[in-house]
């Protein structure tokens, strides 16, 4: 199973693409894990978007992940759910999911990482690694020192996210991340394929220096 490159959809960014549309130049452009995200639609549109997502990522291999909603996850027959500090905790979520389900979890802190790493988190997500304005609560920038402590730390994969672009993307692997989770720098410009393909690039790339 491939982190490399994973991709979260975002309506505001994506200017006024559906999820399914963005999920479908993500995985053209070589996306290992697309996350669906949306914090606000209705979850009768949500469904709808998941199970088409569903059926992109199926034909591409890509993995397929859904921010906050299990109940979505589990229903559109996703390959797992990513959840935050504030979401579900991860105990609970394992109690009703399949063997087989991926269960990644946001943290800020390297106490958080082993918490999420007992908890059974199958990746982790430190964040805002640099400063991002696509998340307007993310918090302060933790830097690549704490990319460096939490990925010696642990052997769960660890996927940060926030601000992170074809700029800096190298330099996070290079920290000992697996992948990188990103927005704008797939969806921010006007050709979604070629900023995955390139992303994917420079993460193939450091990970085999
Ligand atoms: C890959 C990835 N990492 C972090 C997050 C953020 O999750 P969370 O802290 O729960 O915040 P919201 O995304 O729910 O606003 C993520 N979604 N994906
Ligand atoms: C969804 C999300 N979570 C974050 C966290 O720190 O947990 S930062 C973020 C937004 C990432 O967008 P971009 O790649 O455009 O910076
Ligand atoms: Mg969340």
């Amino acid at each position: 199973m491939s982190y490399g490159l994973y991709v979260v959809t975002d309506r505001i960014i994506g200017r006024g693409m559906t999820h399914a549309a963005m999920a479908a130049l993500a995985a053209e452009g070589g996306a290992d894990v697309i996350q669906l995200r949306d914090k606000d639609m209705p979850a009768s549109d949500l469904i709808a978007e998941a199970v088409n997502i569903r059926k992109i990522t199926e034909d591409s291999g890509t993995l397929f992940i859904v921010n906050d909603r299990i109940d979505i996850a589990l229903a559109s027959g996703a390959d797992g759910v990513h959840l935050g500090q504030s979401d579900l905790p991860a105990e609970y979520a394992r109690s009703i999911v399949p063997d087989d389900f991926i269960i990644g979890i946001s943290v800020s802190t390297a106490d958080e990482a082993l918490r999420a790493v007992k908890a059974g988190a199958d990746y982790i997500s430190p964040g805002p690694v640099f400063p991002t304005a696509t998340k307007s609560d993310a918090g302060n920038a933790l830097g690549l020192d704490m990319v460096s402590s939490i990925s010696a730390a642990i052997d769960t994969p660890v996927v940060p996210i926030g601000g992170i672009s074809g700029l800096n993307a190298a330099s996070v692997i290079s920290a000992g991340a697996e992948g990188v989770a990103v927005i704008s720098a797939v969806f921010g410009g006007k050709d979604a394929v070629s900023a995955a393909a390139e992303l994917k690039e420079i993460i193939q790339k450091a990970k085999n220096l």
